[in-house]
């Protein structure tokens, strides 16, 4: 089995006893954590066990009181700012969709595409085909091809999840973060988020936080439970969901 130093030269994202107090509460304390490229990663733990807090962490929104956090082996990303992170390659999905509910499917994908270009680029911005392309593929991939031209706010709640996550390829990050994707999901879009994110990893890192245990056994990943700041357990959700530790501080509450 490699030590976690041995797997670094190989990670895109790298924690190492990593630790913040708030008010002299650890949220975090002493937590390691390796995301490899191409990764996808299944996230839970108890209600406080951290997972938020480490998201912040990686996305630079709260600065650890020690350890280490590296993207691509070698950025410090305790030395970046939140704009810097997400240029980077670091995408995050909140837990609310955050859509733009009075523009249709495709012009939030549009906005998306064009995030970078700014106000006088956008105004003389004509749709390339490249980039008409590159909507009808997100547009495929998050399930909303027949709903295009449909305004979001007449979208499902898990459309909306879906947009946005689509929204976020449309920066092509290296590292998407999903928190709680599923939870006010039907079982239908339950089921088709555990493919959707699949096929996302195909092509880039995934990090997902999730409380709904048949969502995490539908994604057949790896699993990390957290509690009080720290690795509790990892491995197969079988390996995980079977830890005495596990069911104690998580399953069994
Ligand atoms: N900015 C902050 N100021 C003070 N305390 C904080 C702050 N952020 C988090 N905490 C505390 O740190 C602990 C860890 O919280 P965190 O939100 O990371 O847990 P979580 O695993 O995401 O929980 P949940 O499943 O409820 O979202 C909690 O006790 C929380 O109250």
């Amino acid at each position: 089995m490699n030590t976690i130093a041995e797997t670094r030269s190989k990670s895109l994202l790298y924690l190492e006893n990593v630790s913040v107090s708030f008010d002299g509460f650890k949220a975090l304390n002493s937590l390691s954590f390796v995301v490899e490229p191409g990764e996808l990663r299944a996230i839970i733990g108890p209600n406080g066990a951290g997972k938020t807090t480490m998201m912040d962490i990686i996305t630079g929104k709260t600065r650890p009181d020690t350890g280490t956090v590296l993207f691509e082996d070698t950025i410090d990303l305790t030395k970046k700012d939140e704009a810097d992170i997400a240029q980077l390659g670091i995408g995050r999905k909140f837990q609310k969709p955050t859509v733009f509910e009075s523009h249709t499917v495709w012009d939030n994908l549009e906005l998306a595409l064009n995030r970078d270009r700014g106000v006088f680029g956008t105004l003389f911005y004509r749709l390339s085909a490249e980039d008409k392309a590159r909507i009808e593929e997100i547009l495929d991939t998050v399930r909303l091809t027949h709903r295009a031209q449909e305004y979001a706010a007449n979208l499902s709640h898990g459309q909306k999840q879906w947009l946005e996550i689509g929204m976020l390829l449309a920066q092509e990050p290296k590292l998407l973060l999903v928190d709680e994707p599923v939870a006010g999901m039907t079982d239908a879009e339950t089921v088709e988020t555990a493919i959707l994110l699949r096929e996302i990893a195909k092509t880039r890192s995934v990090v997902v936080v999730e409380h709904d245990m048949g969502f995490i056994r539908d994604l057949g990943v790896k699993v990390t439970c957290l509690a009080e700041g720290s690795v509790l357990a990892e491995g197969s959700i079988d390996f995980v969901s079977s830890d005495p530790k596990v069911i104690e501080n998580y399953l069994g509450r």
